[in-house]
């Protein structure tokens, strides 16, 4: 054993390297080679994949290695050493017995001789050692938050350098930016090519959809955009990409979208400034003082034909109209009068977020670009700004994963792919429509290539050195070397969200609402007497207008509220899962997806964590890669793994698509129609709720009742 240890040490010397080895404690390298020397311990297969999982974390932590790849690497390298100094044994093969053998053949009446003590029975890391790993954690913790807290300063540096974006009146009577040119342009994130060499020209007046798969780049795409960081952007084009919520202060929403007016604001600053110092003059001269010397020699003449000045400029911008041209946007997204007076802090961060839209409709920018624009909105809203995109006279490009609003919206679709941009005529159904069918006739033109390809090599393979035939085949190699190359179809990888069934599926009744009423503490009663129940068998969407308190119905069910009177009934054995957009904005940036979930399921063996990323499509990098790197809809993938993992029996989702591109809402429908489990989610999402659920539930002022209808009927009693 000891020579084992003694050899198992060497290697660990040998591959870890001495000046590594030297710098790390002693009992920790000494107790990594002992564990490797047991004759017991499990190598797994020769990729050294049962090192890295029992030993993987200790050698990051104790700072052997550099990182998790690094790690794999030395673990792969100690398996294949150990293996050749004859460490690594075979695993014994289970064999069946020829005979049943009897466990106490043989054995005296007798105490069972006491086992030597081992010295891995002995706790392996001192209490020295342990504080050194958690001082090591602790440390990789602030590293990690330093990196994202520079992430952030980055972004905002780059945000403040953008350049401002207002109301251009120099453009009344048509904008001087026609189409916009883009040649052979790339876009590269964190070292990363999301984008390579393409050309792009946004016509006059169109307006795109961007539509492409989670992380393929598209929000990356318009920053650029915004940020004038691609060639062939004109210099006075005015680009507008509505990402960020409106900060909150004093202002109100109304106040906060006409300041986007500046030349308005600033005239009226001045008109009022001057009306003033004229009321002073006149009051000066009516009352026969001198004019006081602070005013300096202000001519009464100047001021008027100043005044004069701005009443025309003003009454040229149509000045007297923005407020209720602002007013009526602010109303289109929801705003109630009441709400458009009040102070834009104390909104939430979506309605904020609804402003930021409002302000750039008011600002009517060159080049609008807007990113999932529906995702804070309700049905109506999204229905207004529909009705208000379709006469857009200007360019736009919107990204979207809501199949309906863009088959509302757009003209064209840009399509994210392979790192390039392929530009389809039409609405979305026609994009996909005509991506099939280019995609069929490439795959026909692959095989029928590569059939000539064949027959031709063949025919140069058989007769290279026939000299009767050489000029015959001299021209079959020109030929194939001539001969066009059709790229293969390459597919994207199929998606899959596998909800795990639970394994006990509890009796009923498993929710039930008896005449239960709620209102948060100082506020109105938002529910009355409401009475109903969920059980394993439901698929149940909710929809209702924003504020009406859908998510608050979500929380009385899940137990985080309780409601005023009556009660809410909920079996004690059920297991239930939410995913609601606070999962989602409340992910710990600073770690990866896979450290999340360890840290969120301690004990859990990591592959077990990894496979249940995977489920959701979080896999090989990413599941690697610091959370504040993720797009949106990847961020929303983690959610969903974290919430499903303790395998619940009843889910409930608040507008779960929000974030999800088209490929994912369909796994999700595949998914939540293959659980075994209740379902109710909040959506306006019309594709995922026709497809996943069975009965729709009104929530209006006070009351819960299902919508005897479907949801395209739902929408269309909204719009009558
Ligand atoms: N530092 C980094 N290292 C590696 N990859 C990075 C880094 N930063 C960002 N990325 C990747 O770059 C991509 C940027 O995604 P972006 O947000 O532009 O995608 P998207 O198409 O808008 O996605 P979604 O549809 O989910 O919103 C993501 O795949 C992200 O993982
Ligand atoms: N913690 C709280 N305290 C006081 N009032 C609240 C609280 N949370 C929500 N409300 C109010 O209760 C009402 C219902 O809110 P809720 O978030 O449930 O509505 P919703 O239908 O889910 O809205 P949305 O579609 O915008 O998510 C709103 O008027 C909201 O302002």
């Amino acid at each position: 054993m000891a020579a084992l240890a003694e050899t198992s040490m060497g290697v660990v010397r040998e591959v870890l390297g001495d000046s590594v080895v030297d710098e790390v404690d002693e009992p920790i390298v000494s107790y990594i080679a002992n564990v490797l020397a047991d004759q017991d311990f499990d190598f797994g297969p020769p990729d050294g994949h049962g090192i890295f999982h029992a030993l993987g974390d200790l050698l990051i932590d104790a700072r052997c290695v550099y990182d998790r790849d690094h790690c794999v690497e030395v673990c792969t390298k100690l398996c294949e050493k150990l293996g050749s100094h004859g460490i690594v044994k075979p695993k014994a093969a289970v064999r069946s017995l020829a005979t049943p053998l009897r466990m106490n053949a043989g054995m005296e009446e007798q105490v069972a001789p006491k086992k030597p003590e081992n010295i891995f029975d002995a706790p392996l890391l001192s209490s020295r050692d342990k504080a050194k790993l958690e001082r090591n954690k602790r440390k990789e913790d602030r590293q990690r938050e330093a990196q994202y807290q520079m992430h952030v300063a980055e972004m905002e540096a780059l945000r403040a350098g953008m350049p401002p974006v207002y109301v251009n009146h120099s453009n009344v009577g048509g904008t001087t930016i026609r189409d916009i040119h883009m040649e052979n342009f790339s876009v590269t994130v964190g070292g990363r090519d999301l984008i390579q060499d393409v050309t792009l020209t946004l016509a006059f007046g169109r307006h795109y959809g961007l539509v492409g798969r989670n992380g393929t780049g598209k929000t990356s795409l318009l920053r650029a955009m915004a940020q004038h960081a691609i060639d062939g952007i004109p210099k006075n084009c005015q680009i507008l990409h509505v990402e960020q919520e409106v900060t909150g202060d004093d202002t109100t929403a109304l106040q906060c979208v006409l300041n986007a007016d500046v030349e308005r604001v600033q005239l009226m600053q001045e008109e009022a400034q001057l009306g003033q110092l004229l009321k002073d003059l006149e009051y000066e001269a009516e009352s026969k003082q001198r004019v006081d010397k602070s005013k300096g020699d202000v001519d009464k003449d100047s001021i008027s034909k100043r005044l004069e000045e701005i009443y025309k400029r003003l009454e040229f911008i149509d000045a007297d109209a923005a407020e209720a041209r602002a007013a009526s946007i602010l109303a289109g997204l929801s705003f109630t009068p009441e709400m458009q007076c009040k102070n834009t802090k104390s909104f939430s961060g979506g309605w904020r977020m609804r402003i930021a839209l409002a302000r750039a409709l008011f600002i009517e920018p060159d080049l609008l670009l807007l990113d999932e624009p529906t995702n804070h909105l309700d049905l109506h809203a999204v229905l207004w700004l529909e009705t208000y995109l379709l006469k857009w006279p200007k360019t736009f490009i919107v990204v979207s994963h809501a199949r309906e609003f863009l088959n509302t919206v757009v003209t064209d679709v840009l399509h994210l792919h392979g790192k390039k941009l392929h530009a389809y005529k039409g609405d979305y159904d026609t994009f996909e429509r005509t991506r099939e069918e280019h995609l069929k006739n490439q795959m026909k033109a692959f095989e029928t290539n590569e059939k000539a390809r064949g027959h031709m090599q063949a025919f140069i393979d058989k007769f290279r050195y026939n000299a009767k035939r050489a000029s015959l085949v001299q021209s079959r190699i020109k030929a194939l070397e001539r001969m066009e190359h059709v790229d293969a179809v390459v597919s994207d990888p199929d998606y899959k969200f596998e909800f795990p069934t639970p394994d006990d599926r509890p009796g009923p009744p498993i929710i039930s609402f008896s005449d239960a009423s709620f209102g948060y503490p100082g506020g109105p009663i938002l529910f009355k007497n409401l009475n109903f129940g969920i059980d394993l068998d439901s698929r149940i969407a909710m929809v209702g207008s924003n504020g009406i308190g859908k998510s608050t119905i979500l929380k009385l069910i899940s137990g985080d509220l309780q409601p005023t009177s009556g009660t809410v009934f909920r079996s004690p054995k059920v297991r239930m899962a939410v995913f609601s957009q606070h999962h989602v904005d409340g992910l710990d940036l600073t770690v990866n997806p896979l450290l999340y979930m360890m840290r969120c399921f301690p004990g859990v063996p990591e592959q077990k964590l990894r496979s249940h990323l995977g489920s959701f499509g979080v896999t090989g990098n990413l599941a690697l890669q610091s959370m504040y790197t993720l797009s949106g809809g990847q961020k929303s993938r983690v959610a969903f793994a974290k919430i499903t993992f303790k395998k619940p029996h009843i889910i409930l989702l608040d507008e779960p698509s929000n974030h999800l591109d088209l490929d994912a809402v369909e796994a999700l429908i595949q998914g939540l129609l293959i659980f075994q489990g209740g379902v109710l989610m909040v959506s306006h999402d019309e594709h995922l709720i026709t497809g996943s659920v069975d009965e729709l539930w009104a929530v209006t002022d006070g009351k819960v009742a299902p919508f005897p209808g479907t949801f395209k009927e739902y929408k269309k009693m909204l719009t009558t």
